[in-house]
């Protein structure tokens, strides 16, 4: 197989090469495209390339890996872990053996095989079985690096099913702290990369509620040999897409405040009044008043606004239409001139200088007493070409200014300043979805969108930030984990009914229940807090159990603390109320812990040890502490230790 994957390797350069020399251009990227894919996923496959292997009631035999390798004959060598036929390796269990009689799970070090572990479906299943309990225990138990790893040899079914689910459109996943939400929405990244055409095509998002967070899995999908993928945070995503620089971060109160979706109806109102409330137009074209009447004008902006365009293409539409009502006032007046001239010329012929008296008519519309008296303007009335016109008071700035007046050109700054009621030299990110959602009510969507977007933590976002994301996701292609259980400040919603709105309703709502992180003990020691947060949630059962948690008075005793579990072994993390990060730093240095990190951005880490300093600070220092205290108290695999006052 990895003479087969060097050979493919070799071929891949070998045709980069060739392309860069002699293909056109159009060609080159496109292919030089595919190659460049084709040969990050071959670099990232090489390093423990097969890590499974079944095999059939029937005798037949499939190895699965990190991509799919074929021999000489076209025959299968290896089978990619996203390709149907690999489905059996995940969801074959006791009950459900798929054919299979035997799955086998390699250890690979670099390209040699170290380990191998079987097991035979043939047994009696217990009540949620966990399929494949030896590798997945080495892979749940291994010491933490600091950075999540890939699990593609040992996803679960219920995470597999999920992962490789036909879905196309928005997936929910629920579950409690640890049970695998964030593995399966980065594998379900890699799959959907692989499988839907829409993705692929148009690029896939992946959200976190930080950078740290990100920072923490950004080694996942490379490992994968995904390289395409933006990772992002919300906020990061809007400041980009805004041209905002440094965000100042906003309280937990005016995050809270700005996050309500009813500000973007206020947003969408202040808009729309700005749309010819009400009046006439009038302007004044070669000295003539003209003034369209306000039910024309109303009959403008009705039809402006039902093209459903945003503000200002809506606003080319309204110029159109005020435009083609000048217009054909202006060619009524000219044809009840022609008229009355006519009239003129035969009432009063002889009797005074008509030429004299129809050229200061003329004069009046703008033309100029020389060219070719009465006869040639007549000619030139008779022959007003409606286009050119139209035309000509379409650039016409004495138009525009009228137009200005009912309907004017606005920035995202006077919308969002007007909603306020101020204006702010500096924006916080809880402005950020309210700028976007104005520039969207301005100019239409952000340019940027995405095939498939993937949203972790996704209990963090305000129903303004959902909002913005549903904008950069026009297809509907989305992937959305996270525990509502676990929810900071900034949002209140209990139901993803109610913190999707409308898009939950043709969701697919998976609920994860294995808890792979932590012990049993440490879910035990958060259970009073879960029991306070969310009594009916259902509760996550751990696979393994650990020692007991260890509670310490006194947090003076803090340095010692750190420095008996830096010792015990393992990568250990301190976490504390945000206020005391600080001083804990100070303190802490040079102890080996990890680092210490506010309890408001632990979200979605982990440690194989994890200090928490002060609980009950923790769960009095913001609205929702007992949250907060209950996120931090399920981040360890391993040892939990309460540090109180
Ligand atoms: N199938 C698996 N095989 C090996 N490890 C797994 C598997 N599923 C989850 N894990 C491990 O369990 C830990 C928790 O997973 P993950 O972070 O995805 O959970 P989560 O539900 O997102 O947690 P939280 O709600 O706390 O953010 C990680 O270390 C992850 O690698």
């Amino acid at each position: 197989m990895l003479a087969v994957l060097d050979a493919d390797a070799a071929r891949l350069t070998a045709e980069g090469a060739a392309l860069q020399r002699d293909a056109t251009a159009d060609l080159r990227e496109e292919r030089l495209a595919l190659v460049a894919r084709r040969s990050a996923a071959l670099r990232a496959a090489e390093h423990r390339l097969c890590f499974g292997r079944v095999d059939g009631v029937d005798g037949a035999s499939l190895h699965i890996g990190r991509t799919g390798l074929t021999d000489d004959d076209g025959e299968p060598l290896l089978v990619d872990w996203r390709a149907d036929a690999a489905r059996p390796f995940y969801a074959a269990t006791p009950a459900t053996p798929l054919g299979v009689r035997r799955r086998r799970h390699l250890t690979v070090d670099d390209r040699t095989v170290v380990a191998v572990s079987d097991e035979v479906l043939d047994g009696e299943p217990g009540p949620g079985d966990v399929v494949g309990d030896g590798p997945l225990l080495a892979a749940t138990t291994a010491g933490r690096t600091g950075r999540m790893r890939e699990v593609v040899a040992t996803l679960q079914a219920e995470q597999d099913a999920i992962v490789r689910s036909a879905h196309r459109g928005v997936t929910v996943v629920e579950g409690g702290p640890g049970t695998g939400k964030t593995v399966v929405a980065l594998h379900r990244a890699a799959y959907v990369l692989a499988m839907f055409d829409a993705a692929r095509a148009d690029g896939v998002l992946v959200l976190g509620p930080d950078p740290r967070f990100l920072d923490y899995i950004s080694q996942v999908l490379p490992s994968l040999g995904e390289n395409d993928v933006v990772l992002s945070t919300t906020t990061m995503l809007l400041a980009d897409a805004l041209g905002v620089t440094d965000p100042v971060r906003a309280s937990d109160d005016l995050r809270r405040r700005l996050g309500d979706a009813r500000v973007a109806r206020k947003l969408e109102r202040t808009v729309r009044a700005h749309q010819a409330p009400s009046g006439t137009l009038t302007v004044t074209i070669a000295g003539d008043r003209i003034t369209l009447p306000a039910h024309e004008v109303a009959e403008a902006r009705a039809t402006a606004q039902a093209t459903g365009l945003a503000h200002h293409p809506a606003r080319e539409v309204f110029v159109e239409l005020v435009t083609d009502a000048l217009t054909d006032e202006v060619q009524d007046r000219a044809r009840v001139f022609l008229a009355r001239m006519d009239e003129d010329m035969e009432v009063l012929a002889g009797r005074f200088d008509v030429e004299k008296a129809v050229a200061a008519d003329l004069a009046r519309l703008g033309f100029a007493a020389d060219e070719g008296g009465v006869a040639g303007h007549k000619a030139a009335l008779a022959e007003l070409d409606p286009q050119a016109l139209r035309e000509s008071l379409a650039g016409d700035p004495v138009v525009d200014a009228a137009v200005d007046a009912l309907w004017p050109r606005l920035t995202v700054e006077d919308v969002v300043a007007e909603v306020l009621g101020r204006r702010r030299r500096r924006w916080t990110d809880a402005h950020l979805p309210l700028l976007d959602e104005a520039a969207a009510l301005l100019d239409g969507p952000d340019g940027r969108t995405f095939g498939h977007v993937v949203v972790d933590e996704a209990q963090e976002l305000t129903p303004m930030q959902w909002r913005a994301v549903l904008r950069r996701s026009p297809g509907r292609s989305m992937t959305i984990v996270g525990d509502l259980a676990q929810a900071g400040p900034a949002t209140s919603a209990t139901t993803w009914d109610e913190a999707l709105g409308d898009v939950a309703r043709r969701a697919e709502v998976h609920t994860l229940t294995v808890c792979y992180r932590t012990t049993a003990q440490v879910l035990a020691a958060a259970e009073p807090l879960l029991a306070g947060i969310a009594p009916h949630q259902p509760r996550s059962r751990a696979i393994r159990t650990g020692p007991a948690v260890r509670r310490v008075a006194g947090t003076d005793a803090v340095r010692q603390v750190v420095l008996e579990e830096v010792a015990a072994g393992g990568l250990v993390g301190v976490v504390a109320a945000d206020d005391d990060v600080a001083a804990l730093d100070e303190a802490l240095a040079g102890t080996g812990a990890d680092r210490v990190v506010p309890v408001s951005a632990v979200r979605g880490l982990e440690w194989d040890a994890v200090v928490v300093v002060d609980p009950d600070r923790i769960r009095e220092a913001r609205e929702g502490g007992e949250r907060d205290l209950y996120v931090a108290l399920t981040r360890p695999t391993s040892r939990l230790v309460l540090l109180t006052r």
